[in-house]
């Protein structure tokens, strides 16, 4: 200690800051591999000790697959957590990533030894955050119960059978506009109309007006605002887990925030406009927002409140759909042998196109295999979607839907595209394992119009 006394004050002051620093890193990896309630789960030993690995995934844009990839390298090794709790990775420091059928159950079907898993906090702050919470975004159990049963007509069989007017006539132009256009020289690129007639679709049945993509061919200036908002996800997501950061950041660019909530602004606004004008059109038309306007009682559910779950519905709804109509196509077109058939099946079921709706459809089984296939594939929602805290150990668990339908523990070549599969023509496929609209009570809405979409578009596409 007298030796000490003898140092000039800025070595004192090097040693204190080094010894802190010694002692900071040591509890730390002490915390993180040894004292930590996942301390023993299987995953990359940098994800355990920080958030960066995850972040960067995702904001690469690649993170499901990587996540897929932690699932192929650990989740497969034989560990006595394995053994007891099914494939596992710990993905971030408090995250762990499951991949099994039983993981879908566990997670996201209500049990009755324990009480719902709340989605995390990643949905907060998404659309309409100031002014109303929202089917997608509310976390409160007991209030988005309310809402779900509040949305439940505006879903039921009865207005799916009343909508199948708008939803073929969109897709009549849809199918015209890609055969004219398909036959140029430079092709037709068909993500872009599966999405320009996904959001006319889900625009006609939320607002009562459709986006005019179909006719236009161009992007609404709204589809653009939301996807680029959609795409700050990562980023936002980034600046949460590192608040520091996130505080430097943003005031070294105060730009990239008020661009945001010019943008979210905007959305809103006009969003609140669409709905204020269905409210007041006088008409019989039977779209989603005529079954909430005969449930919704004014003074509890407001025109804010309309607003934020209508466009939930297209932003859940249009992509996520487009995504899996694009797939379908990519598929059929490039094998010869799904798609003749595909052809017999629905030529042999059908004399002439108005003989096709929902219910015609359902019976032709390979043409729903194939649609349950292309789920499976190119899962539309690939990254984790619906996490939640488990117990006292503000764990966040998730199933991921890409990992777990692409996992080679769960399907047979899960890179090939096989339709049998859902035929039940394979034993060694885990078809459980594929969760594309997730389970229990945050599972989405629209499952059935979905199929009903793909059925209709691909039959008439095929038809012709
Ligand atoms: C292939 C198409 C679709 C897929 C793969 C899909 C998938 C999903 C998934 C995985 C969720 C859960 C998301 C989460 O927990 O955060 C979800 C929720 C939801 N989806 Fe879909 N969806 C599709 C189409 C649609 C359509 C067409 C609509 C409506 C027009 C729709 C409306 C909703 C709504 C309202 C929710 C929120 C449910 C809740 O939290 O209670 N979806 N969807």
């Amino acid at each position: 200690m007298d030796q000490l006394k003898d140092l000039p004050t800025w070595a004192i002051i090097g040693i204190t800051g080094l010894t802190g620093i010694t002692i900071w890193i040591t509890r730390l990896f002490l915390h993180t591999f040894f004292f930590h309630p996942l301390a023993h789960f299987p995953g990359p030993k940098f994800s355990a000790l920080s958030n960066f690995n995850y972040s960067w995934s995702y904001m690469g844009g690649r993170q499901p697959y990587d996540i897929l990839k932690l699932h192929e390298r650990y989740g497969l090794r034989s560990h006595l957590l394995r053994i007891i709790i099914g494939p596992v990775v710990r993905v971030a420091p408090n995250e762990l990533s499951f991949n099994s059928a039983q993981s879908w159950k566990d997670i996201y079907s209500p049990r009755k030894d324990r009480a719902i898993f709340v989605k995390s906090d990643f949905y907060e702050g998404g659309n309409f955050a100031d002014q109303a919470s929202s089917i997608v975004s509310e976390r409160d159990p007991e209030r988005h119960s309310s809402m779900r049963k509040f949305l439940a007509s505006a879903f039921s069989d009865r207005s799916l059978r009343e909508q199948e007017g708008i939803v073929s006539e969109a897709i009549d132009k849809f199918i015209s506009q890609v055969g004219e256009r398909g036959n140029s020289k430079d092709g037709v690129d068909m993500t872009m109309w599966t999405n320009l007639l996904t959001f006319d679709i889900i625009g006609e049945l939320a607002f009562g007006e459709s986006f005019h993509g179909l006719e236009t061919g161009n992007v609404h200036s709204w589809i653009t605002v939301v996807t680029e908002s959609m795409g700050q996800s990562g980023l936002s997501d980034f600046l949460k887990r590192f608040p520091i950061f996130g505080r430097v950041f943003l005031k070294l660019n105060p730009k990239w925030l008020n661009s945001l909530m010019d943008g979210a602004i905007k959305h809103q606004t006009y969003t609140i406009d669409l709905v204020k004008r269905r409210i007041h059109q006088k008409t019989n038309r039977r779209d989603f927002i005529s079954y909430l306007l005969v449930e919704r009682n004014a003074s509890q559910i407001s025109d804010i409140q309309l607003a934020a779950h209508a466009s939930d519905f297209v932003i859940a709804g249009s992509e996520t759909t487009a995504t899996c109509l694009s797939t379908i196509i990519f598929y059929i077109g490039r094998d010869q042998r799904i798609r003749e058939k595909l052809q017999q099946e629905i030529r042999s079921a059908f004399r002439n196109d108005k003989d096709i709706n929902g219910h015609s459809t359902s019976s032709l089984k390979y043409l729903h295999a194939v649609c349950l296939e292309a789920l499976r594939i190119f899962p539309p929602t690939g990254t984790r979607f619906a996490a939640g805290r488990a117990g006292s150990w503000r764990t966040i668990v998730s199933t991921n839907p890409l990992a777990s339908s692409l996992g080679s523990a769960n399907f047979d070549a899960p890179w090939d595209f096989r339709p049998e599969r859902w035929l039940g023509l394979s034993v060694e496929d885990e078809l459980e394992a594929s969760q594309p609209f997730s389970m229990g009570s945050r599972s989405c809405l629209r499952s059935r119009i979905v199929l009903f979409m793909y059925i209709v578009g691909i039959k008439l596409t095929m038809n012709r």
